[in-house]
């Protein structure tokens, strides 16, 4: 919609659709709009218009046609024809515009301000009208911008009663729409019964369709009565068990708390009990602490002594290779006399076996057994025994040169003789053995003559 406002110049400034309008001609509008309400106030005191009041309040104001008819009675005195009060809507306007007519200001009906298509341009041929009129009768710009004023709010007034109109044309077209609809259908139902045979004989079937479906619900309802009972039971049966359940699990609760409670005691216990062990591990980590300290102490008197005693070492060492070549020098010494000393014992083993070859290589020695217990001691043929060697035995049974008889051997050992005596004379022979000579010693005599006791006496001693 375009609107047109009036001005204090007698010039007219456009609005958009979308109500932009630019900042000058607001500004020039709101001017003309104060100086419009100034100028109603001074010319109908009685209004008593607000100084800032908006354009509608002005509007509905002026939109019944009394205060335009008042106006131009105030301006133009005895140009409307009433009696002292005016009536109010249209006949106002047209009583206004009639005087417009007898002031010869250009004019229009009313009835075609009642066609809305026509409207805009009736405005614009007033608004073309009101600038001619000022510019010939030189009419102020102020009494031209209230007449505009004037025909905007007729403008807005034909614009409500054409929505109006519309609205109660619309009306009637839906109510007629309604009433031929009705007319159709009493002319289908006056048409024929067949149709409504038809109708009622599928009404019919449906009834019973719908009465089966009623039966099969109906048996549908009773199963499912059925299973809700049967539901129902199984939920208490639940609900019992459930509740034996909680009573137990109740139960056992009050058991885990009593044993918590007895944990919590015991923790508590414990938590003493860690206290004083933490206590005692401090003490003991202190002692550990001093005591290493004593260790590391310790460790370093340790490390010095190491020191002096690798030091030490070292010297030790070092005398002991000193004195290494001196037992080596020593030892060679050793070992050329040791040369000369097996050269010695040989030639000593050399002669020894010489002597021993010269006393003889077969030797013979006699030992006289002495009385064992029980043996007559008056009864020995032994009558002489000698030192080289020699033994006479006597035989009484014979008589003469015969009853003594001579024997020499190496050496006699007497019936005194020890064991010890016996092997000292025969340790020599024991040597030449060591010395890889073939030595043979054998005993011979007769029976308990003593052989066993001297030969094994000799080789134990050997
Ligand atoms: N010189 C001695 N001094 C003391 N007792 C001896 C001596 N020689 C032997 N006898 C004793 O004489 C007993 C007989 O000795 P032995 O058994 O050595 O004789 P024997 O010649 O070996 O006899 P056989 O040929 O029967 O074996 C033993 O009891 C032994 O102890």
């Amino acid at each position: 919609m375009i609107s047109v406002y009036g001005r204090s110049d007698g010039s007219s400034s456009i609005l958009t659709s979308n109500g932009s309008e630019s900042r000058e001609s607001i500004d020039d509008n709101k001017q003309g709009h104060q100086s419009l309400v100034e100028w109603l106030n001074e010319t109908l005191p009685y209004l008593n218009l607000p100084w800032e009041a908006s354009e509608e309040e002005l509007r509905a104001c002026l939109v019944d046609g009394t205060v335009l008819c008042n106006l131009l009675n105030q301006l133009s005195p005895g140009s409307m024809r009433m009696g002292g009060s005016f009536e109010p809507g249209c006949v106002n306007i047209e009583r206004f515009l009639a005087a417009m007519d007898e002031m010869t200001l250009p004019r229009f009906e009313v009835s075609d301000l009642e066609q809305n298509t026509s409207t805009r341009s009736l405005f614009d041929m007033l608004d073309r009208l009101l600038d001619e009129s000022s510019q010939k009768m030189n009419v102020s710009h102020v009494y031209v911008s209230i007449l505009r004023g004037i025909v905007q709010v007729v403008e807005q007034r034909i614009s409500n009663q054409a929505e109006n109109l519309k609205n109660q044309n619309i009306l009637f077209r839906v109510r007629e729409e309604k009433y031929r609809s009705r007319i159709n259908v009493l002319e289908t139902l006056a048409s024929g019964t067949t149709d409504e045979n038809e109708l009622i004989r599928s009404e019919e079937k449906d009834v019973l369709q719908i009465e089966k479906e009623k039966e099969r619900s109906n048996a549908e309802l009773s199963k499912l009565k059925q299973e809700l009972e049967i539901v129902k039971e199984t939920h208490e049966k639940q609900f019992l068990e459930l509740k034996l359940n909680a009573q137990k699990a109740k139960v056992e609760l009050e058991k885990q708390l009593k044993n918590s409670e007895l944990r919590v005691v015991e923790a508590k216990e414990l938590e003493k009990l860690c206290e004083t062990k933490t206590k005692r591990w401090e003490k003991k980590e202190q002692t550990y602490k001093s005591f290493i300290n004593h260790q590391t102490e310790a460790l370093q008197e340790l490390k010095a002594t190491s020191m002096s005693l690798k030091h030490d070492v070292l010297k030790i060492g070092e005398n002991y290779f000193q004195d290494l070549t001196y037992y080596g020098i020593k030892l060679r010494g050793v070992a050329h006399a040791a040369k000369n000393y097996q050269i010695i014992i040989e030639e000593n083993r050399r002669l020894y076996n010489e002597v021993q070859e010269l006393k003889g290589n077969i030797r013979v020695y006699c030992r006289i057994r002495p009385f064992l217990q029980g043996q007559n001691k008056k009864q020995t043929s032994i009558e002489y025994t000698g030192e080289n060697g020699e033994l006479v035995v006597a035989n009484p049974l014979k008589q003469g040169k015969d009853t003594y008889r001579l024997f020499k051997f190496n050496k006699v050992f007497g019936p005194e003789s020890t064991q010890e005596e016996v092997f000292l004379d025969t340790r020599p022979l024991i040597r030449s053995i060591l010395d890889g000579y073939n030595v043979c010693i054998f005993a011979y005599g007769q029976t308990g003559s003593g052989k066993t006791y001297t030969m094994k006496e000799f080789l134990v001693s050997s």
